[in-house]
């Protein structure tokens, strides 16, 4: 088991079995641009994005007996229950060679936040905040055209609720802790990609370098 040196003792590496991460949690309401941006996000700086939405979406795809209770609590814009996501992003971490993930969509109430914690003793390098207003995400969601089936406004005005009821609580947890970087996400992609650069650069030197030394 390695330790780190003086240089990076601030940074969140934690323990996952025997592997060490770097975790960026990426919150924000539905549709404020939070996918768009990951993929942006792993071009320039070789994080891994795991979306806990897509990795939720596949499990019902791949035929689990979670399958059906999933589809229905994302129909009804309803959070699964923390143990289901959380063990598909526990193997997602672990099968992939990447130390460095952005985490999107997840946690998304105190119930994820603190089982996530207590399950895999991660604790976030930061927490990506995408701030957009309803009216714009709406918008986005409306036209976004994917096939989701929680695309459609009954479900949207659903989400929002659970958004700001439970998922927000989680932002303000993490704020109290001074680790909330806010993005203004009602700009273009380009000008909000822009922003993030910003943070992701300043940071680049510190959140890249993991330095493991063997004890
Ligand atoms: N800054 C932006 N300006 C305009 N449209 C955007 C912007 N960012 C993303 N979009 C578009 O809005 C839609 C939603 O974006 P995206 O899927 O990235 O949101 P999300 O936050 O991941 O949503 P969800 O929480 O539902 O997964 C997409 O069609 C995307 O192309
Ligand atoms: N931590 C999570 C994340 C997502 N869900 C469910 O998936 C739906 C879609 O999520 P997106 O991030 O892709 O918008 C969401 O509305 C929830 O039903 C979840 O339960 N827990
Ligand atoms: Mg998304």
């Amino acid at each position: 088991m390695g330790s780190a040196t003086e240089a990076t003792k601030d940074i969140s590496e934690n323990l996952l079995g025997d592997k060490k991460v770097t975790v960026v949690f990426v919150l924000g309401g539905p549709g404020s641009g939070k996918g768009t941006q990951c993929a942006n996000i792993v071009e320039h700086y070789g994080f891994t994005h795991l979306s806990a939405g897509d990795l939720l979406r596949a499990e019902i795809k791949s035929g689990s007996e979670n399958g059906t209770m999933i589809q229905n609590m994302i129909k009804e814009g309803k959070i699964v229950p923390s143990e289901v996501t959380i063990k598909l992003l526990q193997t997602a971490i672990l099968e992939n060679g990447n130390d460095k993930f952005l985490i999107d969509g997840f946690p998304r109430n105190e119930e994820n936040r603190a089982a996530f914690e207590r399950v895999t003793g991660i604790v976030p390098e930061f927490v990506l905040f995408f701030d957009c207003s309803e009216e714009e995400m709406e918008r986005r969601l409306l036209g976004r055209n994917q096939g989701r089936v929680d695309d459609n406004i009954e479900t949207i005005k659903k989400r929002f609720k659970v958004f700001v009821e439970s998922s927000l609580p989680v932002v303000e947890h993490y704020e109290s802790l001074g680790k909330v970087k806010r993005i203004d996400a009602a700009k273009p992609i380009p000008e909000v990609f822009e922003d993030i650069k910003v943070i992701f650069s300043s940071l680049a030197s510190k959140v890249m370098k993991l330095v493991i030394i063997s004890s």
